[in-house]
């Protein structure tokens, strides 16, 4: 875990939005933080945590350039703009073959009188991926939403090539724990996939292990494992049943930057075998663009494809 204790009143030109009201009377923001650049942007000091101890503590300017942890090293080299792995493709993506998984055209939607985006058109194929991005309430999950037909849109259409259908679409949430049943425990709900959907018992033991999860916890519910944990076991499920297109909906947004690289790692991977195609919705605009092909930024008045 990554804290960020602060004054704010102690340089010229910090941020003011996130605690402006705390200090302007003397007080004391406490940030708690997986987000480094929210880290650098804040200023102050900056409290390294891990395992329920403080590994470091000092100035985050000092702290963040020249780390004296291992730990502190570790978050600062899991940054998305630091990655390389295999599969990333910067910015060169596949040349699209056959028909599209999904075609939107000219999709609108609104929800009372806040327009989220209109005249919409685009298509994602196999292998593909994507990344809505945009800041807070700006409409990504619904345009995600839309796209898999889970929300209804006000005009346009969304069209999905017969190969999606089956369960071959797949939702990653931003907490896995909503999408598991609670009291259920985790080996249950996943035997439930490959029941239902005739997957081979070998494919979950080698999906497990491609994932880093024991048997054994399986065992466990959703509620006895961490959230590292539980996305990657979620991940497990997804593949199950070899999708042809994964949604992520924020699904790493709540991990600490080490196990997000891990997890997305993981993910990508899966994906890249199969040729599976990605929606990732994010923040992190660093994060779409070492994972994305292409992005959707609907931060623009006009959303802007690219
Ligand atoms: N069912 C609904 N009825 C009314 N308004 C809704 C509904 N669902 C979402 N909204 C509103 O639509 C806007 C977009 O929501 P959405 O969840 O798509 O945004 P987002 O960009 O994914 O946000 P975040 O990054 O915070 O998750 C928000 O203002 C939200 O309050």
């Amino acid at each position: 875990m990554f804290r960020n204790a602060l004054h704010m009143g102690d340089g010229p030109g910090r941020p003011r939005v996130l605690g402006g009201w705390a200090v302007d009377g003397g007080g004391l923001l406490l940030t708690i933080t997986h987000d480094l650049r929210l880290a650098r942007a804040l200023g102050g000091d900056v409290l390294v945590m891990r395992d329920a101890s403080v590994v470091e503590a000092g100035p985050v300017e000092q702290v963040l350039a020249t780390p004296a942890h291992a730990y502190t090293q570790r978050l600062l080299g899991a940054e998305p703009s630091r990655w390389t792995f295999g599969w990333m493709r910067h910015g060169t993506p596949p040349v699209p073959t056959g028909d599209p998984l999904v075609a939107a055209d000219g999709i609108a939607k609104s929800y009372g009188s806040s327009e989220l985006f209109r005249d919409l058109s685009f298509r994602i194929h196999a292998d593909e991926r994507w990344a809505l991005t945009g800041p807070s309430g700006v409409g990504k999950t619904t345009l995600g939403n839309a796209l898999l037909r889970l929300t209804p849109v006000d005009a346009g259409t969304v069209s999905h090539a017969p190969a999606t259908r089956d369960g071959r679409v797949q939702k990653l949430y931003q907490d896995p724990g909503l999408s598991f049943p609670r009291r259920v425990p985790l080996g249950a709900a996943l035997r439930d996939v490959v029941r239902r959907h005739r997957v081979e018992e070998a494919r979950l033991r080698t999906l497990l292990d491609e994932v880093g999860i024991p048997q054994d916890m399986l065992r466990r519910r959703p509620g006895q494992v961490s959230g590292g944990e539980l996305q990657r076991i979620a991940i497990v499920r997804a593949m199950l049943p070899r999708p042809v297109l994964v949604f992520a909906d924020e699904a790493t947004s709540r991990l600490d930057l080490a196990t997000q690289e891990v997890t997305t790692d993981l993910l990508v991977r899966e994906l890249a075998q199969t040729g599976c195609a990605l929606l990732l919705v994010t923040h992190d605009d660093e994060l779409a663009t070492a994972v994305a092909d292409h992005r959707l930024d609907l931060r623009a008045p006009a959303a802007a494809v690219g």
